[in-house]
């Protein structure tokens, strides 16, 4: 097809508001055209299934793809100004993070294969489709997050793509600054994406130990903390232009000592980094807790002291299961708990 053509496309479905469901719909272009699009484009990635508001605002919005699965989406206004859409990647994932909803579900679909990546337009249409249903609702959406449902490197081809139309001019046109590709650490393809995409990049860090990220993480058995960060080091000494952000959940007795905020201070020495840390959002069936304010506010104020670029991020949506880790449907728990090391045992008031 002719660039132009693509444009003129690209204005009429993106610029005027226009939510396309065959090509019919395209008045305007030329027949040869439309047919081309008939035989190769999708109109309808994602259809709209349910769209409920937590009451801080934010809200998660549920889609249904073309053979019947479900994913979800969720748009966080803030008082800022600023308005985050979190897409999916994956429907479900298989990474069992103990601390994780979406991964408590993960055995599920470890028994069935991991039902499947999203395609690049799956991906894309999740933004498409918030801008375009909440901006008169939410003021416009400012940034992009690769935080839903998924591991996003677990399905780089796709990601990459959906990144790519996120920032292309001719695309969704965001800065790359503002959208972000949020992993566990799948060191091999953390590589591939600091090499090919200008995107921000955010680490779930959640450990300052094997030990311990081992059980909550067990991705870390694969690729452990040293591995992580070394690569890290090294790829990001020049090759990068953003900082990293790391994740770090917050879990009551479990990472939230003063020798884990010294650790990780020490851990993330010398890499170009801000840390958040996240209060622990709790799901049913979960064994966790989240940390006290004032005994997160201390953890803060250690790395803050240290010259740690740090911020406390509160919960979000969690009275509509909207928030990180929450998302999933629910009644369909099943992964197992990973065994807990004996000296966590009574911080979970696990019974032996
Ligand atoms: C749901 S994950 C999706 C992106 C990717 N799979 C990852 O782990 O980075 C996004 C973030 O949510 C965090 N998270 C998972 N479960 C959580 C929970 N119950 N409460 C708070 N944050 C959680 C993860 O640590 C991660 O930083
Ligand atoms: S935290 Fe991320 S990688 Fe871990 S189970 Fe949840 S979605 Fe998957």
């Amino acid at each position: 097809y002719r660039p132009g053509q693509a444009l003129m496309l690209w204005k009429r479905l993106y610029g005027n508001n226009i939510w396309a469901h065959s090509s019919e719909d395209l008045e305007g272009l030329n027949k040869d055209f439309k047919n081309m699009l008939s035989e190769h484009a999708e109109f309808k990635a994602v259809s709209l299934k349910d769209i409920v508001t937590a009451s801080d605002g934010t809200k998660k919005i549920l889609f249904t793809l073309e053979d019947g699965l479900v994913v979800e989406t969720v748009v966080i206004p803030c008082p800022s100004g600023r308005t985050t859409v979190c897409v999916s990647s994956q429907v479900g994932c298989a990474m069992n993070c103990q601390f994780c909803y979406t991964g408590r579900q993960a055995i599920i679909f470890i028994k069935m294969g991991l039902r499947r990546n999203l395609t690049a337009a799956e991906i894309v249409e999740q933004a498409v489709f918030a801008r375009r249903l909440l901006t008169s609702e939410v003021g416009s959406i400012t940034n992009v997050v690769f935080m839903g449902m998924g591991e996003p490197l677990q399905n780089i081809e796709n990601v990459l793509q959906a990144a790519d139309i996120m920032v292309d001019e001719q695309g969704l046109q965001f800065s790359p600054r503002k959208v972000t590709v949020s992993t566990s650490g799948l060191v091999p393809q953390l590589k591939r994406f600091l090499r090919e995409s200008n995107c921000a990049l955010a680490v779930s860090l959640n450990a300052t130990t094997d030990e311990v990220r081992n059980w909550i993480m067990p991705i870390n058995r694969k690729y452990n903390l040293g591995l992580l960060l070394g690569t890290l080091r090294e790829e990001l000494s020049s090759k990068h232009k953003f900082k990293v952000l790391f994740e770090y959940v917050m879990l009551a007795g479990v990472n939230d000592s003063i020798d884990d905020a010294e650790r990780l201070i020490h851990l993330v020495q010398d890499i170009p980094c801000k840390i958040n840390l996240i209060t622990f959002n709790p799901h049913s069936g979960s064994q966790f807790k989240p940390t006290r304010d004032e005994k997160m506010i201390e953890f803060r104020n250690i790395l803050a002291k240290a010259g740690c670029t740090v911020l406390l991020r509160p919960s979000r949506g969690d009275d509509q299961m909207a928030a990180c880790g929450q998302l999933g449907k629910p009644g369909e728990l099943g992964a197992p708990l990973l065994r807990v090391p004996a000296q966590f045992q009574a911080a979970l008031e696990v019974s032996v």
